[in-house]
């Protein structure tokens, strides 16, 4: 393992913000680290870093425990949320800025520079005031001012932060695809599970100083661990339900479950592709449309049920969408719901 986390715990004034974390990152891999704010996330990433000592475990960088090594001394490359491009030297001397520090000569530092600015994508901007620059291409120059050493591990803080979301879906792209080709292991933290997603070979998911999931991006969508996860990833229809065989008895009725369920009291969750609404309202659990917000070529629904249960966050086609205030009958897809740990 490139990097190891064993029980690492960080304390401020008797309170845990990293609570015996146990994280391994293999050569190569992008883990994106995704939680609540407040939930450990920077101070895991300073703890690596050597930024924030560790009062308990320990951090080992190729097996070797770094509670001796300084900061500079890691080969951690950092790049943190609001980039920090140094104002008064233009793009060349920001991404030459590790190159210096490491005593390389000129002829080596303009050759890198050359390089790592083809590579973001910015060939020609070396001259270039960093003021003069959109936040888009500071963000490629933070990033290569953060490469330019050759960091064993980079690793980023809310990297796309401060940009506008379409920006950030074509640079996850760009992103995952240049650490692919240079081999680069990552360790990024983000609270924004789309890019989280996009970005990681392995997400895992914080909660108080904890770590709550670890898995692929596939895992941890299609199973949650447990009721906090599945809403931090923005799914509300998780209740509380009793699971006998192949059915679980909910506030909605009674609901399918995939076989090989966990049986018992139990929370569950049912993604809003899992409510079909049946035709007409013949049939199934009679909601009324509360709302409708159109998602491109889907329409989201928020069913309020008749009676006490809550409510139901449904997707449907664009041309099949009911309109706020009809009356429909939902049924329930057993592919679609999944019982939580
Ligand atoms: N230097 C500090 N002194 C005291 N408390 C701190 C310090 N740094 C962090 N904390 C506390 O530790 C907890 C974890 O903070 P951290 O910054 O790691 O969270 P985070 O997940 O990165 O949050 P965000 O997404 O808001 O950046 C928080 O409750 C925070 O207030």
């Amino acid at each position: 393992m490139l990097l190891s986390l064993e029980g690492a715990t960080v304390r401020f004034g008797g309170r845990a913000a990293l609570d015996a974390v146990d994280l391994a990152v293999a050569e190569h891999e992008i883990v994106c680290v995704l939680g609540p704010s407040g939930s450990g996330k920077s101070t895991l990433l300073r703890a690596v870093a050597g930024l924030q000592a560790v009062d308990a475990g320990r951090v080992l960088l190729d097996g070797r425990d770094q509670a001796r090594v300084p900061a500079h001394r890691r080969g951690v490359g950092l790049m943190f949320q609001d980039h920090q491009l140094f104002p008064q030297r233009d793009v060349a001397g920001n991404v030459a800025f590790g190159l210096r520090m490491r005593g390389a000569g000129r002829e080596e530092q303009a050759e890198r520079v050359r390089e790592l600015l083809e590579m973001v994508g910015l060939p020609d901007a070396g001259r270039r005031g960093v003021g003069t620059l959109s936040g888009g291409e500071q963000q490629r120059v933070a990033l290569a001012r953060a490469l330019a050493p050759r960091p064993r591990l980079l690793m980023l803080d809310e990297p796309l932060g401060q940009l506008d979301r379409t920006l950030r879906e074509r640079l996850v792209v760009e992103l995952r695809d240049l650490f692919g080709r240079l081999g680069t292991t990552v360790l990024a933290v983000t609270h924004d599970q789309g890019e989280a997603f996009a970005l990681a070979d392995r997400v895992v998911v914080m909660r108080d100083g904890r770590v709550a999931q670890s898995g692929s991006p596939l895992e941890v969508w299609q199973r949650p661990a447990d009721a906090f996860v599945a809403r931090f990833l923005g799914f509300e229809n998780v209740v509380r339900a009793t699971v006998a065989g192949t059915v679980a008895d909910t506030p909605w009725g009674k609901v399918p479950v995939p076989g090989g369920s966990a049986q018992g009291e139990r929370n569950l969750l049912v993604r809003p592709s899992g409510v079909r609404l049946a035709a007409g309202s013949g049939g199934g659990l009679r909601c009324v449309v509360a709302a409708r917000t159109f998602q491109g070529a889907q329409v989201s629904l928020r069913l309020r049920p008749e009676g006490e249960a809550p409510e139901l966050e449904a997707v449907c086609p664009l041309r099949d969408a009911p309109a706020p205030g009809e009356t429909v009958g939902v049924l329930f897809d057993a592919g679609e719901i999944a019982v939580l740990g």
